[in-house]
């Protein structure tokens, strides 16, 4: 058995901003940096203890991480970035308000490339400073690898080989897991570990700050699963309160 937990950033400058952030490497607000130790509190305070954990190639989710960590007293523990967790890259709309997005081009324009899995943004064009083969972290990828726009089913495409050749790895070796990341590269993964069918995928949102636990017997056998909300109230309870029982798709 072993405990995986996924973990979107704190808040960010551009979360509170409500601007398409995509691979920008924007900064947490005061706000997320507080819900990054509260989550690392929350998880120590249920005696969660992690081998190892994995985060992107961004600040926001790199900072949550090590808050969470230090909040645990592991610092120590050996992490891993990979680009292949980083946000889905919003292409030409990054930096741009969503509101006035959706006034200028429609709503539901909007809602397509945010919240469907099909649904791809406007790309950057590749002579774009913005684009990400001007960057020095992803100096060592691959050119033809890197996005310049990407909807939620090309994020999959690009985090799955990630999960499948080195998270699964080490959740198969009965590992607990930590995973943070962002709000669509996590979006991607629960819709693949829960076989989320794609007219669900709209419904699916994941908050920042709040563990997201999953048991797991084997690195493709969900036990249960389970949000930590409310860290308040629920911070001296023992983690079997907040499980229940998970129904799989083939079941
Ligand atoms: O802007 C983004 O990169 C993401 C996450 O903040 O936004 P959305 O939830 O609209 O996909």
């Amino acid at each position: 058995m072993s405990r995986l937990v996924l973990l979107r950033h704190g808040e960010s400058v551009w979360n509170r901003e409500n601007r398409f952030t995509g691979w920008t490497d924007v900064d947490l607000t005061r706000r997320g940096v507080d819900e990054a130790w509260q989550a690392g509190r929350l998880l120590r305070d249920l005696n969660f203890h992690f081998d190892c954990a994995f985060t992107s190639c961004l600040k926001r989710a790199v900072q949550t991480l090590w808050m969470v960590l230090d909040a645990m007293d592991l610092l120590w523990v050996p992490t891993c970035n990979s680009w292949r967790l980083n946000e889905r890259h919003y292409g030409a709309l990054q930096g741009f308000n969503k509101a006035e997005m959706g006034e200028r081009l429609g709503k539901e324009k909007v809602f397509t490339w945010r919240r469907t899995f099909r649904g791809q943004p406007p790309q950057l064009s590749v002579g774009d400073p913005r684009h990400p083969r001007f960057d020095a972290r992803y100096k060592d990828v691959p050119a033809n690898l890197l996005p310049a726009g990407e909807s939620l089913e090309d994020t999959l495409q690009r985090v799955l080989p990630y999960w499948q050749d080195v998270i699964c790895k080490e959740v198969q070796q009965n590992k607990n897991v930590l995973v943070v990341a962002h709000g669509n590269s996590l979006r991607a993964l629960v819709t693949y570990l829960n076989q989320i069918d794609e007219e669900q995928v709209p419904d699916l949102q994941i908050p920042t700050g709040i563990p997201l636990v999953y048991e797991m017997d084997g690195p493709n056998r969900i036990e249960r699963y389970t949000y930590l909300k409310n860290p308040d109230q629920e911070r001296h309870l023992p983690i079997s309160h907040f499980f229940a029982p998970v129904r799989q798709k083939n079941e």
